[in-house]
């Protein structure tokens, strides 16, 4: 399994030091960076605005299940502490693996609560789509179809002029 899509999202202390936190973590894998947006809250309103962004990882070597171990890495180096009375709460990182291909560039279906793929609620986020659709114009969400569709007429829709673009704050450091 070669190719993901994983989201980065934080809403405590140094936000952006937490998304570059799991950038490092991710390492060479880590092909294209999407900018940062400045996003309201989604799903559990009480809490700080997120900085999101969006990533295209390669690995070779790397299964489904690779990804998300990955992904908890990144968020245990950002000193992640699950609170487990308010899922959508506030966090200083949550890398969510959104989707993966195979070798040969076929999308990886799961029901597999440890690893659901696509991610079940990624179509309902404009968080995640509006930086996606940054590295990835022509891309599609496996089972959900165009992103340039479901930013223009799905669900998120109607939250895109929510979010804030952030060039002020680039993930990568410029060469
Ligand atoms: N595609 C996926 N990406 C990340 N975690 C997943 C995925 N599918 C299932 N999970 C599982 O979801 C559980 C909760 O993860 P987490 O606490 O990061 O959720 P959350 O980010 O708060 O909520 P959401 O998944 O709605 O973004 C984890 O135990 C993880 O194994
Ligand atoms: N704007 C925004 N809202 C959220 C986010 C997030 O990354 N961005 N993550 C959540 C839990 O996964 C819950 N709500």
């Amino acid at each position: 399994m070669t190719r993901a899509v994983l989201s980065l999202g934080s809403n405590l202390g140094d936000r952006l030091d937490h998304l570059r936190t799991a950038v490092a973590t991710l390492g060479d894998a880590v092909l294209v960076v999407s900018g940062v947006y400045e996003t309201p809250p989604w799903g559990d309103p009480d809490q700080p605005a997120y900085l999101n962004a969006v990533l295209l990882a390669v690995d070779p070597t790397a299964g489904p299940y690779d990804w998300l171990a990955r992904a908890r890495a990144a968020e245990r180096a950002a000193g992640r502490v699950r609170d487990p009375r308010r899922r959508l709460g506030p966090r200083t990182l949550d890398v969510d693996v959104i989707a993966v291909w195979t070798d040969d560039d076929q999308p990886v279906f799961s029901d597999d609560p440890e690893l659901t793929l696509p991610h079940p609620r990624a179509h309902l986020r404009a968080f995640v789509l509006r930086p996606w659709i940054d590295i990835q114009p022509y891309g599609q969400l496996p089972g959900q179809g165009w992103l340039t569709d479901l930013l223009t007429s799905g669900p998120a829709a109607a939250e895109v002029p929510e979010l804030s673009p952030r060039p002020d704050l680039p993930l990568e450091s410029m060469p």
